[in-house]
């Protein structure tokens, strides 16, 4: 499988902020904004896996500034780093003033994406070539990301068993009550 340069992958997404996008401060949702980071993730890991993609994790997302409405927010992402079958994704949401031109990064985010096959099975991802300052940036450091990520996976795993252990043994009354009742 040949590997592909970022550059194939990179995808842009523009969106005026509208009010429905917006909570009460009458900026831009971060939930919104995540669906956002989502949509162009996917996009961009399928460009570089011609493969069905899924979201594994979100591995990181900094809201770094908030957007108004009226604003434009543009999302630039790409595929960073590959492993055997998957996908690191770096997304950089950058909001405009569209009446002064004013722009500012709104957030930085990583991504974690699989390529599957027809029954969902995670199949191998070409590897990719960093060419510019930025993309050789985030392919030298990708690797200490995915050792945190793989720590970070281990740990859920242990919570997850920890929580079936207690739930299964010690339920409380609440739990009793509402958890397992409602839940
Ligand atoms: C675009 C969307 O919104 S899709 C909807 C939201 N996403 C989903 O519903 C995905 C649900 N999850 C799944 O289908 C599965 O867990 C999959 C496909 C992600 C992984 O399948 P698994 O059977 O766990 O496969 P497996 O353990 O072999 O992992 C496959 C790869 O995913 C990586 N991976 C799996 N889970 C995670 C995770 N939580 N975080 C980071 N990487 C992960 C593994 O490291 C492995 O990478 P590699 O092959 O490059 O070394």
């Amino acid at each position: 499988m040949d590997a592909k340069p970022c550059k194939l992958s990179r995808c842009v997404k523009a969106n005026v902020v509208l009010p429905p996008d917006t909570q009460h401060h009458h900026t831009l949702f971060g939930g919104r904004l995540m669906q956002l980071i989502d949509e162009v993730a996917v996009l961009s890991a399928t460009r570089h896996a011609r493969k069905p993609c899924v979201t594994a994790s979100t591995d990181s997302v900094d809201f770094l500034s908030p957007v108004r409405v009226g604003d434009s927010i543009c999302l630039v992402a790409y595929v960073t780093w590959t492993s055997r079958t998957s996908m690191e994704v770096f997304i950089r949401s950058t909001a405009e003033d569209l009446m002064t031109g004013e722009r500012r990064i709104a957030a930085v985010s990583f991504q974690t994406l699989v390529a599957i096959d027809d029954n969902g099975k995670p199949v191998p991802v070409p590897e990719v070539i960093p060419e510019t300052e930025e993309e050789e940036y985030l392919f030298r450091t990708a690797p200490m990301r995915a050792i945190s990520r793989k720590k970070h996976r281990e740990e859920t795993k242990e919570l997850i068993e920890t929580l079936t252990y207690i739930n299964t043994n010690h339920l409380d009354v609440n739990e009793q009550l509402y958890g397992v009742v409602t839940g």
